[in-house]
């Protein structure tokens, strides 16, 4: 039987005395596209990282106590060969004044570690793959130069260069136009058809996550819905999670209003 892409039982992450996560249990299918959701200091971040393998490495205030367990593909995350899992960090706080090309940051992904030569092979892969998202243009850029979208789109080519099975993005669309927006979706959805790949992405865009998703995680410290959007997406999960629901968004709610 194939291993879920994620699984979480009871897992909980406190960062000193606050705990960010609380006995999550998840299991995400391999294939499914899942849009995270959940207010600002929700533990989405610290969901992917916890996925990622990260939690225990980013100590700030105190000691970091992690319980509970998490699977990648069956396997502890720090098990998990590395080309699996694709990750696209937030890069709104990212800084660009780093002396660097978009091809570069594109062919780190490939290798790991940063590509001070170059070879011909890396450059071919890197430019098929800025291209692939719409962004060979890019390749000679520098990171300085380059807009909140620009930058999205050479860190989607990164995540994708080892073809992984496995893609954590965080927050992909913010500071995207509505045509960078809808061709991320577009590049997401074709990589996922033509790879049978796990997406999973935390936005705060809940017509996106409607629209683009298999399942949605409403998330606050602990899972308040997981499952169908239109299932999920309803007043009852949305009001737990956020304590309030305002009039101002387009989205078509399921359930009571
Ligand atoms: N290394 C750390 N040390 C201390 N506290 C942390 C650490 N990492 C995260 N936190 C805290 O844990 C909580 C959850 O953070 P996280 O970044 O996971 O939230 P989020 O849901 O991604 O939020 P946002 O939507 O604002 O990006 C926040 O209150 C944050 O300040």
């Amino acid at each position: 039987m194939t291993a879920p892409a994620v699984e979480m039982h009871a897992y909980s992450v406190s960062f000193g005395e606050f705990q960010a996560l609380q006995e999550v249990n998840l299991s995400v299918p391999q294939g499914a596209f899942v849009a995270i959701v959940g207010p600002n200091g929700a533990g989405k971040s610290t969901l992917l990282k916890a996925l990622l393998g990260l939690e225990r490495g980013l100590l700030r205030d105190g000691p970091t106590q992690v319980s509970g367990t998490v699977r990648v593909m069956g396997l502890p995350p720090r098990q998990v060969p590395p080309g699996w899992v694709g990750y696209v960090p937030q890069v709104k706080g990212f800084d660009r004044s780093f002396p660097a090309l978009a091809l570069e940051v594109v062919v780190s992904g490939l290798r790991r570690r940063w590509p001070f030569i170059i070879t011909a092979q890396e450059r071919k892969k890197a430019e098929a793959m800025l291209d692939k998202v719409g962004a060979l243009a890019l390749a000679n850029r520098r990171l300085g130069r380059l807009s909140g979208g620009e930058l999205q789109r050479v860190y989607l080519a990164r995540s994708l260069i080892r073809e992984p099975r496995l893609l954590l993005l965080d927050e992909p669309a913010t500071g995207v136009d509505v045509v960078g927006e809808a061709d991320l979706y577009r590049h997401l959805e074709a990589y996922q058809a033509e790879r049978g790949a796990t997406v999973l992405m935390i936005t705060h865009d809940w017509e996106a996550a409607q629209h683009h998703a298999s399942a949605v995680l409403v998330l606050n410290r602990r899972v308040v819905g997981y499952g169908p959007p239109e299932q999920v997406l309803c007043h009852e999960c949305l009001s737990q999670a956020f304590g309030h629901v305002g009039h101002g968004h387009n989205l078509v709610l399921g359930g009571r209003a």
